[in-house]
């Protein structure tokens, strides 16, 4: 029986966030965080539990509040877990603060620090389980000037990184005595590290060229003897990394560059005696990771690909789908769990891949815990449930229609729930613009459901879940993409009938480009909301964390180098054509898309007379939307509805 509450902004309120399912590797308990939003303490209150895979018994490890990431040693008796910490320096300037702590599997509770750490990018246990490998963040930045001589100068979500190395370390998880693994590189950021079966080996991915910061290279470290040689250079992508069973080779996750940063990520095998390297998923044509948008996701530390003795398994992304896939050396991938019309949002498997621990979200039910084994699906945990009882869900529609280059593109609606007057819609724009709409589930289009407002969401030209080929926009930024979307627009106001006079527009990121490349070249939309965006690519090339290689990449330009490509691209360029009335909405630590976005299209509609509102979310990065502070999270919906409300009037005759 659906729930007689409306989902406002507030409903965030209690729900719980299912992250980081790791299943032990004998199969015996899985692990997982369960995050409570909470508006009371402004924070996401997450703690550590187990399920007993033969009983289902449910057990609290870790209490929190601020407990996650927890991952199971090989013999499946301990696990290491992240407990994030309040730390400032000397000026009172906030630092990352995160205690690496080890606790036992048969003694709830108790825990014994290994080591404090301002962040871990990567962990993998020794398989004798004394040890880890880890890659950590080193290198604080200067508490009063910043004088800096790399770059980037900062980073999303970590701040100031110009001294930040992402170094290798070996930790006795007993004594907690770090070893630094030496690669004799004076500058490296690594991806990932993974510790081989044999015990003998560790592959790590690097980069270390400062100004190519993509390019990744591939070490293996003799435990043994101390050395470290290169296997592979030049790769790019996640550069995430697994060993075969047998010690002898390495699976890949990345790219070539083929298409530069609208590359699929592909399963890659590499032979580290003779650096071959071998495509094992070309032939799919689809993305080997889980690239669609959702705003209830938790902080989770699990690989995204995993190799046991039935082959190597990964998520791919197809048409708004998560499929879990599984691949071996000389065989063509198959799916090993094709959840419909779902997404597998992370998995884990067992040593032997009997067991598979992994989320599942629809865009109607919210991350929940699930075990696959011998063919069945079968659902553990029901955190999300009285949360649900609460309210009423509307279902998305699915369309598709032939654009006008004969291509095929795809969209959902999300109607008002049964009851809810209709006040209007929307175009709600992701961001990316490799990532995907689709079965992920969205708190927000709910809010704006909710409030009567059918959400319209589309994968035009340059999102993911299609060919490589669909992905590929650069250097064409607001042409077919474009295209696409407003021939969406045509396609639900003729074929579903939605009112022309009733529509706003609204994204993040790329989303916000296109939000503000929208209004710049149509005034058909009542509204604009541009959260996160890009006005300006020459200014957004030198003021964010990729925006040297990205935009260059993206846009085939740079300010100095047919810098009148980048102007003809950037939304501010046709700043005076706009009449929409726009709400602008960016946080000031948004190190992706710097704040200087927002200023100059606020400053240029202000001066053209153009109805416009700017809000800076202090403390908040890029990902406001999906991890800002609760009460943040709030205040951005509530802004939003305020914004639709004024400009979309409930005029239901006018069309
Ligand atoms: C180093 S290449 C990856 C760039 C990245 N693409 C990922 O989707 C990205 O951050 N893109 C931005 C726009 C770009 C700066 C012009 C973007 O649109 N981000 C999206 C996608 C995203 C989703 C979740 C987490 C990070 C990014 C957004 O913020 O919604």
């Amino acid at each position: 029986m659906p729930g007689a509450e409306k989902l406002g902004p507030d409903s965030l309120d209690g729900l719980v966030l299912v992250s980081n399912p790791a299943v032990t590797p004998d199969g015996r308990y899985i692990l997982y965080t369960a995050a409570r939003v909470s508006l009371a303490t402004d924070s996401y209150e997450s703690s550590i539990l187990a399920v007993k895979v033969d009983s289902g018994e449910q057990i609290v490890l870790q209490s929190g509040p601020r407990d996650s990431c927890p991952v199971p040693s090989p013999d499946g008796r301990r696990y290491v877990f992240a407990r994030k910490v309040e730390q400032r320096d000397r000026r009172g300037n906030k630092l990352p603060g995160i205690e690496l702590r080890l606790a036992s599997l048969d003694a709830p509770g108790a825990s014994q620090l290994i080591a404090r750490v301002e962040g871990i990018v990567s962990l993998s246990w020794s398989p004798d389980s004394r040890r880890l490998a880890a890659a950590l963040p080193m290198g604080r930045p200067d508490e009063d000037v910043k004088e800096i001589e790399t770059l980037p100068v900062w980073f999303n979500g970590k701040g100031f990184v110009y001294k930040t190395r992402i170094e290798p370390f070996i930790i006795d998880v007993d004594s907690g005595i770090m070893e630094r693994i030496e690669l004799g590189l004076n500058w490296l950021q690594v991806s990932d590290v993974a510790w081989s079966p044999d015990g003998k080996k560790i592959a790590i991915s690097v980069a270390a060229d400062m100004l190519r910061p993509y390019l990744l290279d591939v070490y293996v470290y003799d435990v043994e003897n101390g050395e470290a040689h290169v296997v592979a250079q030049g790769l790019r992508g996640y550069g995430e990394l697994a060993w075969s069973p047998d010690s002898k080779l390495l699976a890949y996750l990345g790219h070539r560059g083929e298409r530069g940063f609208s590359s699929h990520q592909k399963i890659m095998l590499l032979n580290p005696e003779t650096g071959g390297l071998e495509c094992l998923t070309c032939s799919l044509d689809r993305n080997a990771v889980n690239t669609v948008n959702s705003d209830v996701r938790f902080r989770s530390c699990l690989k995204k690909l995993q190799w046991t003795i039935r082959g190597i398994y990964f998520l791919v992304s197809d048409s708004g789908r998560v499929i879990l896939y599984r691949v071996q050396p000389g065989m063509e991938p198959e799916p090993v769990l094709d959840p419909g019309e779902a997404v597998v949002d992370e998995f884990s498997a067992s040593r032997d891949g009997s067991i598979i621990a992994y989320t599942l979200m629809t865009p109607v039910d919210p991350k929940e815990l699930y075990l696959y084994r011998g063919m069945e699906a079968r659902r553990l945990t029901r955190h999300t449930e009285a949360w649900k009882r609460r309210y009423k869900l509307a279902q998305p529609r699915r369309f598709s229609f032939r654009a006008s280059d004969g291509a095929t593109v795809e969209g959902w609606v999300l109607p008002p729930p049964e009851g809810v007057e209709q006040r209007g819609w929307v175009l709600y724009i992701h961001g990316g613009p490799k990532t995907m709409w689709g079965y992920g589930f969205m708190h927000e289009f709910h809010v704006l459901s909710n409030a009567g407002y059918t959400v319209v969401y589309v994968n035009p030209r340059g999102s993911d879940g299609y060919s490589e080929d669909f992905a590929d926009i650069r250097c064409r930024y607001g042409e077919r993409d474009y295209m696409d979307l407003m021939e969406a627009v045509d396609y639900v106001v003729k074929q579903l009938g939605l009112p022309k006079s009733r529509a706003a527009v609204m994204g993040g990121s790329y989303g916000g480009f296109m939000t503000n490349w929208v209004i710049g070249h149509t005034s058909f939309f009542r509204a604009a909301v541009t959260m996160r965006g890009i006005s300006n690519w020459i200014s957004m090339y030198g003021t964010t964390d990729i925006g040297w290689y990205f935009v260059e990449d993206q846009l085939c330009c740079t300010p100095w180098r047919r810098s009148d490509l980048c102007w003809e691209k950037s939304p501010l360029r046709y700043a005076d054509r706009i009449e929409t009335p726009t709400l602008i909405i960016h946080s000031n630590e948004d190190y992706r898309c710097w704040l200087d976005q927002a200023l100059q299209l606020y400053t240029a509609l202000k001066l053209r007379g153009v109805e416009t509102k700017l809000a800076i979310f202090p403390g908040e990065n890029h990902d406001l939307s999906r991890s800002g502070k609760p009460r943040h999270r709030v205040k951005r919906l509530q802004l939003i509805l305020d914004w639709l409300n004024k400009h979309i009037p409930g005029a239901r005759n006018e069309d």
